[in-house]
């Protein structure tokens, strides 16, 4: 499966109380990875919500993948998003099989992305590229990481961090396969809207 489009993340808190209604309407748009992204500790709850998740991803013919979990995600059957300080990328594809998608947070850094390479991610991940109301914090990437990430890496390289319809489409043309957005999609006020942008993000490819 080719590894390019729109990666839409979710957020507990900016999706509740519309959590499956609003990843519906993305999914309706078209996603090509949708990350199930809860930093609580309620461990019912995101084992409910993710398998939620797989069902409806099923049904759109979605990839989803947990983050953080490497144990949660082999008990749904589906991929995993590891960060720096998340667990090392070699067990987590000795637990998930060679089929699993496996993605790696590289912050700014062509040395991390070319590490998770060597032990089999499935794409790396730089960021964040503009501001981020989901994750101020995140170290600051640009255009020309991108660029030399390209020149230097043969594996699908996502975007992340501040995405919005506004100001993704360079990224696409310095070589982003995929761009991962929280409050660019999901923080529209309707269903509809979440549609609508889902299908723009997508027509930038
Ligand atoms: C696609 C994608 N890229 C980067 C991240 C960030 O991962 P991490 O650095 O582990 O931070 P948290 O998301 O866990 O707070 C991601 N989740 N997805
Ligand atoms: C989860 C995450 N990781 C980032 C990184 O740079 O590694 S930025 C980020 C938040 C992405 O959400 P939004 O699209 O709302 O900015
Ligand atoms: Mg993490």
């Amino acid at each position: 499966m080719k590894l390019r489009g729109l990666y839409a993340i979710t957020d507990s808190q900016l999706l509740a109380g519309k959590f499956l209604q609003y990843v519906e309407a993305a999914l309706d748009g078209g996603v090509t990875l949708l990350q199930y992204r809860d930093k609580s500790s309620d461990e019912a709850r995101r084992l409910r919500e993710a398998e939620a998740l797989h069902n409806l991803c099923e049904r759109y013919k979605t990839q989803l993948i947990i983050n953080d979990d490497a144990e949660l995600a082999a008990r749904i059957g589906v991929g995993v998003h590891l960060g720096q300080t998340d667990g090392p990328l070699t067990p987590a594809r000795a637990l998930l099989g060679r089929q699993a998608i496996i993605g790696s947070t590289c912050h700014a850094q062509l040395e991390l992305a070319e590490q998770a390479a060597n032990e089999g991610a499935s794409y790396v991940a730089f960021g964040r590229f503009f501001n981020s109301n989901t994750k101020p914090g995140a170290p600051m990437a640009n255009l020309e990481l991108l660029d030399q990430a390209r020149a230097r890496l043969h594996l699908p390289i996502c975007a992340i961090g501040g995405i919005t319809l506004e100001n993704a489409a360079p990224l696409v043309a310095h070589g982003a396969d995929l761009l991962a957005v929280v409050h660019g999609l999901f923080g529209a006020d309707s269903a509809q809207e979440v549609t609508r942008r889902a299908r723009a993000f997508n027509a930038l490819f």
